[in-house]
Order: C-alpha cells, then sequence, then structure tokens
C-alpha cells in the first residue's frame, strides 16, 4: 500500500492555484458534505473551532473519501499536538502565528523523525494505515505540507526568512489577526494591511514558496489569486450555513 499523493501540494509546488473552504463546525458530517463540493482542499479548524483530536479524525475520515487535501489548523506550535495529529493521518498542516525563522525550523522539525527532526516515533497509527503503508517513516516528509499562518508585524517583517525554511510550503496569511495587530482590527481591506498582505506574497514568490489567504467574499479571492495567491479559502462551512439561512427566512419576510 502507498501513500496518497498530496494533491495541495503537488498544485502548489507546480504553481497552480487550488481554492479551499474552512470547515469551522467541527461537524464530520458538514466536513463530509464540503468535501464533495469539488474543493481542492479543505481546513479542519482546531484552532477557532469546538475540535478535539476525535472530532478531527473524524473529519480526516470523511474527507478521505474525496479527492482534496484535508489541512489541519493546530491552536499553537506545540509539538506535542503535532505528533498526535500527524498520527491520526493529518499530513497536511496549518500553525498558526508563526513570527520568526527559528518558530519555523522548530515545527518543520516536529514533524520530522530523526536525524532531520524529533518527532515522535510509533510503528503503527492511523497515518500510516496501521501499519499497511510500506516505509512509511522513511518517505513521511514526501506528502507533508506545512502552511505557516503570518499574521502580525513580526511575522510579516521576517516572512522573508521563514519563507527561506526548508520545509516550510506556504505562507499563510491570517487576514483577520493580521489587520487587527496591525490597528484595523477585521478590516484586511485597509491600506497598510493590504501592503503587509502583498510584501508577504511577494517574499513566499522571492523564495518559491506559495502564498495563502482566506478570501470569503468573492472579489477578494480573486484579486488574490490573480495577485498570485495560490491556497485560497474562498469560504467556510459556519459562513455558508449562517448567510444562507438568514438569507432565506429573511426572503419570506419581505
Ligand atoms: O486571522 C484570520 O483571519 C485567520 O487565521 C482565519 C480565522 O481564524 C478563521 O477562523 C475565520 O475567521
Amino acid at each position: 500500500m502507498q501513500e496518497r499523493v498530496n494533491s495541495l501540494k503537488a498544485a502548489i509546488q507546480a504553481g497552480r492555484a487550488h481554492i479551499g473552504i474552512w470547515c469551522s463546525l467541527a461537524s464530520a458530517l458538514t466536513t463530509e458534505i464540503v468535501a464533495g463540493s469539488g474543493t481542492g482542499w479543505l481546513l479542519i479548524d482546531g484552532e477557532h473551532s469546538p475540535n478535539d483530536l476525535r472530532s478531527i479524525m473524524a473529519q480526516l475520515q470523511v474527507a478521505a473519501a474525496f479527492p482534496c487535501e484535508a489541512v489541519v489548523r493546530l491552536p499553537s506550535d506545540d509539538p506535542n499536538l503535532m505528533k498526535q495529529a500527524l498520527d491520526i493521518g493529518a499530513r497536511s498542516l496549518m500553525i498558526p502565528n508563526v513570527r520568526t525563522a527559528e518558530q519555523a525550523r522548530a515545527i518543520v522539525a516536529a514533524m520530522t523523525y530523526a536525524p532531520g527532526g524529533f518527532r515522535g516515533f510509533s510503528v503503527g497509527h492511523r497515518a500510516n494505515a496501521f501499519g499497511r503503508i510500506a516505509g512509511y517513516h522513511a518517505k513521511a516528509r514526501e506528502q507533508q505540507l506545512l502552511a505557516v499562518q503570518i499574521e502580525d508585524e513580526t511575522g510579516v517583517a521576517n516572512a522573508a526568512e521563514i519563507a527561506a525554511v526548508d520545509g516550510v510550503d506556504v505562507l499563510f496569511v491570517g487576514p483577520g489577526d493580521l489587520s487587527t495587530n496591525m490597528g484595523s482590527m477585521g478590516n484586511p481591506g485597509a491600506d497598510h494591511v493590504q501592503e503587509a498582505i502583498s510584501s508577504v506574497r511577494r517574499a513566499a514568490d522571492s523564495a518559491g514558496k506559495a502564498s495563502g489567504i482566506l478570501a470569503p467574499v468573492k472579489a477578494d479571492a480573486d484579486r488574490y489569486l490573480a495577485d498570485g495567491f495560490t491556497m485560497v479559502a474562498v469560504g467556510s462551512d459556519l459562513g455558508l450555513l449562517a448567510r444562507g439561512s438568514d438569507a432565506l427566512i429573511a426572503s419570506f419576510n419581505q
């Protein structure tokens, strides 16, 4: 048995844009619905959603039936959380609030078995199909993807050094946190925030890495894609359900 090719990693390494959907509802059922949409990837949010390892694993299991890559965002760069997430089969990770190259190197090391890193070794787990993927441990890095989130001015200032870290695949802008940390709470459209976002993309480009962002407004997503972002989340299960139900009820209350 071979590990499935990480289609998101293959696409962005080829410079092809892949749009995704953010899954915030912590539900295997809604994630399964999203996974069947034709999305290139989906994000299982372990930072701002009521997810735990079991709910993340359930979403990984349903997403595995579809040709989309499930990216798991962890609440921090805690290497123990990363070990557990990798072992349950999350091979694409998004880590929030990455500010320095040193932090990025530590994250890569936590994803990597010795001698290149310190990921804890377990002989069998969901990641290696319970021992059925031959040579998993030696080849695990091949299908891993690391998206580090740039979410404040320190991360922006260090974006070039972070992008240069071997093992970092994507600089992923967190527009909400970045705008808030830059004094324009929840307004990534502010000029100085837009310039910061562009500088992150340029830093990724210069290092031969991909850039990503969450852009639930189509006009923004189209603009970021046109600018060269290749990992773009264009909506969320939460937003689709909340705004869709609001609009449905409003349509009968006119
Ligand atoms: O800072 C951001 O914006 C993100 O990282 C995305 C949000 O955390 C996501 O939960 C949507 O609000």
